[in-house]
């Protein structure tokens, strides 16, 4: 099903709370913000935003269900429900919208757990997550300066903020957001940055 622009925000955003909806719209603008600002397609970011969230107030039960029976990443039922709707939001995306970018839908399926090897992208849907202005969390204002000059060193931030939260509640980690971390490390090392 190809949707207009309209359409799809329409579609997408019947499926959350207006509060979650005013949150993608803030992931949009930052999206397309931080693409223009790095070199990536703002179109393509403004898609993978308006879409990120698709699954987030999804019922766990459906969730579950598609991990299971639509060969999605089902290692995401050992970890917390957060981290399942984004790849949920790549499935849908693809099946019920017919986005068929590979670009898009990873942007999708890695912005919140991240991955090692991210693309501009992908980078930049899940900083553009961490930032969007109506987020307002302890040592967000740090990752938004960090944003102006640097995706890496943002993320980097980004991940350890909720890698620092994780332990302190003492939660379960998924692993692939260390990694990812680790990878960004490793990208801002080479390029002189730490
Ligand atoms: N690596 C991880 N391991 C376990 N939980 C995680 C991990 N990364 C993110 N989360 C959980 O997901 C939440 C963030 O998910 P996200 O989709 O960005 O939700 P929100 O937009 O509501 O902040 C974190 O607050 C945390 O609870």
């Amino acid at each position: 099903m190809k949707l207009t622009r309209d359409e799809l925000i329409q579609s997408v955003s019947a499926q959350m709370p207006e509060k979650r909806w005013r949150h993608t719209e803030g992931v949009m603008q930052s999206a397309v913000l931080l693409a223009k600002r790095y070199g990536a397609d703002p179109v393509k970011a403004e898609l993978a935003a308006i879409l990120h969230d698709v699954a987030k107030y999804w019922p766990s039960e459906r969730q579950e269900q598609l991990l299971r029976d639509k060969g999605l990443n089902d290692e995401l039922l050992l970890y917390d429900k957060p981290l399942w709707h984004a790849e949920i939001g790549a499935y849908v995306a693809e099946a019920e919208y017919g986005i068929d970018d590979e670009e898009i839908l990873n942007a999708i399926r890695y912005h919140t757990s991240g991955r090692v090897g991210m693309t501009l992208l992908e980078k930049i849907i899940c900083l553009a997550d961490y930032i969007e202005p109506g987020r307002d969390f302890p040592g967000v204002d740090h990752i938004r300066r960090l944003a102006e000059t640097s995706v890496e060193a943002a993320l980097v931030a980004g991940f350890d903020s909720t890698i620092n939260l994780l332990v302190a509640r003492r939660q379960i980690i998924y692993p692939l957001t260390v990694l990812s971390r680790n990878d960004l490390v490793k990208q801002l090392e080479l390029e002189g940055e730490l």
